[in-house]
């Protein structure tokens, strides 16, 4: 095997020439983007780099306007953000995502469900249900909430729900999850676990995520991509992208210190 198919082979998601216009604006321009197999990868950049709108891209949440997206090698441009979840990219949802007036059992059992694409299930029999039970547990025992289990959605804290929305999300079993922002609007205890949680997670699978907490990108990131006005500006470990003058004067221009 040389050297460059090894690498291509240890790519999971890969963008090229990725573009996206809106009304004669162009917010993500021709971004080129490896995402290696098993690493943590987070896409940063100032206000308005573009991030939501390439995370959506590579979710398929939106249509390129240009470029083209691989999973494994797999051509993915054109395909609906449905099927991309059955090739095992799963996008994690916002706490909204949680179902608030549901145990948090229930919410994964109904993630499960879904996985297994056993809609009529939930109208079904309680004993049905049950047996998603024990494989239910084991995801909420993963992200820490066994003391919580028949505790309602809705009453959990911000944190906890942030792990419960994980936990929905590993129950459809992807080898790599897109996170969006996972520390927004955590305190300072949360950020913490909601870290040392998707450091956990990481250990068999592929992550990516937009994140506007430096410090957590630095402590967790393998690689990190930085863009701004719509393109890539630096890419590399935090320790070479965060001494990038290129970095930094996009940072503070945008006014971020
Ligand atoms: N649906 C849309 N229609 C028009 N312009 C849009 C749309 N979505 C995003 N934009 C513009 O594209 C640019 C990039 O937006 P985007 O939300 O992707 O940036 P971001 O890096 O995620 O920013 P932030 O850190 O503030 O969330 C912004 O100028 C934004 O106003």
């Amino acid at each position: 095997m040389t050297t460059q198919t090894a690498s291509a082979a240890d790519v999971i998601l890969s963008a090229r020439g990725l573009s996206k216009r809106f009304a004669g604006f162009v917010a993500v321009n021709g971004v080129d983007l490896d995402v290696q197999r098993g690493s943590i990868h987070a896409l940063i950049g100032p206000n308005g780099a573009g991030k939501t709108t390439c995370f959506n891209l590579l979710t398929k949440f939106l249509q390129p306007s240009a470029g083209t997206i691989t999973l494994n090698g797999r051509d993915i441009t054109r395909m609906p953000a449905a099927d991309i979840a059955r090739l095992g990219l799963v996008r994690s949802f916002q706490i909204s995502a949680v179902f608030p007036k549901l145990s948090v059992l229930e919410n994964v059992r109904i993630a499960l469900q879904r996985r297994r694409g056993d809609s009529f299930d939930f109208w079904r029999s309680q004993t049905v249900l049950h047996q998603l039970d024990a494989e239910a547990m084991e995801r909420i025992d993963e992200v820490g909430l066994s003391s919580f289990t028949n505790e309602t959605a809705g009453e959990l804290s911000y944190g906890r729900k942030r792990a419960l929305e994980i936990a929905t999300t590993l129950a459809l079993e992807p080898e790599m999850l897109l996170l969006d922002e996972p520390m927004a609007g955590m305190a300072q205890e949360d950020v913490a676990r909601i870290s040392a949680l998707i450091r956990k997670i990481s250990a068999n699978r592929t992550i990516l995520m937009v994140e506007h907490n430096l410090s957590v990108v630095a402590d967790l990131s393998d690689r990190i991509t930085v863009l701004a006005r719509g393109q890539v500006l630096s890419e590399g470990s935090y320790e070479v992208v965060s001494k990038d003058p290129r970095v930094i004067e996009a940072y503070i221009g945008a006014g971020h210190e």
